[in-house]
């Protein structure tokens, strides 16, 4: 099936159809979240980890990445930021899937046969309380998704889990029965997810923006995160996320991954980003992308494009016509 690669997120692909890898198994959320954007004759290839979905991409042999970043209940997914800070690839997009569990057992098992969970360690944190009260003392297991738990249940081989949290998806599909449905410690859990592409023409501005950039600190420098800071309020560039990573240099070292509310090509989101370029020892661009909840940025008086356009036109007058008012 061909597709037409013009309003697909991110740089034209090969062709004829999109190649995208994502965190497998069949039935992850992550799969659930791709399908929002990718064309029905999409090649999918489900990878292990999110650093092997991501290096997918930058070695060629998929067009995009599919990989959860955020999620409302347990923060910042560290291996898509990490894998993300090492450079080479653009989010292009942003998916949110609402999230809530299945808990899984092959058919014919008891409540009092489960004794080992099998999830990611994200869904884990989602579920914790609802399992301290409904299965104390189960241990869990962690596997690289939530899928991959129903996979190994569903499996023929002898496994050490009795049940899977997991996508209501994946219980169908891995021949697994649900004991119970919407497992959840907080109802209203979103999860956030990226798609990813080599560097090409940036996603055109459309007024709700996200821009993501990967920030390094000078180390022992007072004031620096202040510093880092002020380049933002200054220009009147808000925030939608801030965390900071280890940077891998020893302890006392930290990187900080950052979403902008605007778009790259943007006045206040340019000088923002040029000021951070003069002050940090590192900065990471990686990516503008339309926002998924549609809002638009609020742009403080004296902020925004026309605003600095006439600062501009001013400051010419001034070098080069000489004028003094
Ligand atoms: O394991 C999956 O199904 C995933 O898509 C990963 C993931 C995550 O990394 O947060 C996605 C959504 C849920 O929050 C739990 C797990």
């Amino acid at each position: 099936m061909t597709q037409e690669p013009t309003n697909f997120p991110g740089p034209p692909f090969a062709g004829p159809e999109v190649t995208i890898s994502f965190l497998g198994p069949f039935g992850t959320f992550t799969e659930q979240a791709l399908w929002q954007v990718a064309p029905a004759g999409a090649k999918l290839q489900p990878k292990t980890s999110v650093g092997q979905a991501l290096e997918a991409v930058r070695t060629g042999e998929a067009d995009r990445a599919v990989v959860p970043i955020e999620n409302s209940i347990e923060g910042g997914v560290n291996a898509t930021i990490d894998a993300l800070s090492q450079g080479g690839l653009v989010i292009v997009c942003e998916m949110i899937v609402p999230v809530s569990f299945s808990f899984a057992v092959r058919p014919g098992t008891r409540k009092e046969d489960v004794k080992f969970i099998g999830t990611h360690p994200h869904a884990w944190a989602q579920c914790r309380g609802w399992v301290e009260e409904n299965f104390p003392g189960a241990v869990h297991v962690p596997t690289t998704s939530t899928a991959s738990a129903a996979e190994l249940l569903g499996g023929t081989a002898d496994v050490s889990i009795q049940a899977a949290l997991c996508n209501a998806v994946s219980v169908e599909r891995y021949g697994l029965e649900a004991m119970y449905q919407d497992v959840a410690d907080n109802r209203g859990a979103v999860t956030r997810f990226v798609m990813v592409s080599l560097p090409g023409a940036i996603p055109p501005k459309t007024g709700a923006d996200k821009t993501t950039v990967q920030v390094k600190l000078p180390d022992d420098e007072a004031g620096a995160l202040l510093t880092m800071l002020e380049q933002f309020s200054a220009r009147g560039v808000n925030l939608s996320r801030i965390e900071s990573r280890p940077g891998g240099d020893g302890l006392g070292s930290y990187a900080f991954s950052i979403d902008i509310a605007g778009h790259v090509q943007e006045e206040r989101v340019k000088a923002a980003l040029v000021g951070l370029y003069r002050t940090c020892p590192e900065v990471k661009f990686l990516g503008s992308y339309p926002r998924v909840d549609g809002v638009r940025a609020q742009v403080r008086p004296g902020t925004s494009d026309d605003d600095f356009g006439r600062a501009w036109e001013w400051m010419n007058s001034v070098l080069f016509e000489g004028k003094a008012d």
